[in-house]
């Protein structure tokens, strides 16, 4: 069975949470680096039990606000992030840069802090996400999309609307109440407190 691939104590988020919503983006070819990331062997959201138990609480809360969580990425080997660092140190390779990193030079992208060489991700209790709003099956308004890597994805980037910061709240208060933390230089990157792995750097593929 697919749980046969799986690390003690992580499990297939979509298992413990039917109605997330899931757009792995590393799996495809949408993301920062224009293709397919290694280690994403299956389009499957993986975490540890800990942090999809914590995560289920703040889909319910989100549900009665008429809201649904949409994850991008949650558990990610440690191949991925060797990958992206080794995608960084090639400069003529820029192929998504226009939607991603357009005022940013692609070595910057590890010392300004939107990708990490020692990634909470690959420990399992962090998640990338954004809202649904349920009424018109749309992402709302973040001021800046998923991965877009520059100052306006800041939590209290200065350059967004009073209504997309409000937005962003909804998300912010909704998983700091269920234990979860945010990040400075992303809006959509939270990691479990008192998270179950906290020195374990994982490899196993995502399948
Ligand atoms: C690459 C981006 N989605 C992300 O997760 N950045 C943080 C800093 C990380 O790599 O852990
Ligand atoms: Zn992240």
């Amino acid at each position: 069975s697919r749980e046969d691939h799986l690390q003690e104590g992580f499990v297939y988020v979509q298992k413990e949470i039917q109605d997330i919503i899931v757009d792995l983006r590393y799996f495809g070819t949408h993301n920062f680096t224009g293709r397919p990331v290694v280690g994403y062997e299956k389009p499957v959201l993986i975490m540890s039990k800990a942090a999809t138990q914590a995560l289920k609480k703040v889909q319910q809360d989100l549900k009665a606000q008429g809201y649904s969580l949409k994850a991008f990425d949650a558990y990610r080997p440690q191949r991925s992030v060797t990958s992206f660092e080794t995608w960084a140190k090639d400069i003529n390779d820029t192929i998504a840069k226009s939607e991603f990193y357009p005022d940013v030079d692609k070595r910057d992208l590890f010392t300004l802090g939107y990708i990490a060489s020692r990634s909470g991700h690959t420990r399992g209790s962090t998640i990338d996400l954004t809202l649904v709003d349920l009424n018109t099956g749309k992402e709302i308004d973040m001021g800046s999309p998923f991965d877009f890597f520059g100052t306006i994805s800041h939590q209290n980037a200065p350059q967004i609307t009073a209504q997309q910061q409000a937005n962003r709240l909804i998300l912010k208060q909704a998983m700091l109440k269920h234990n979860f933390k945010e990040y400075q230089e992303e809006w959509w990157h939270f990691t479990l407190k008192n998270e179950p792995f906290p020195e374990t750097y994982f490899d196993f593929p995502i399948k």
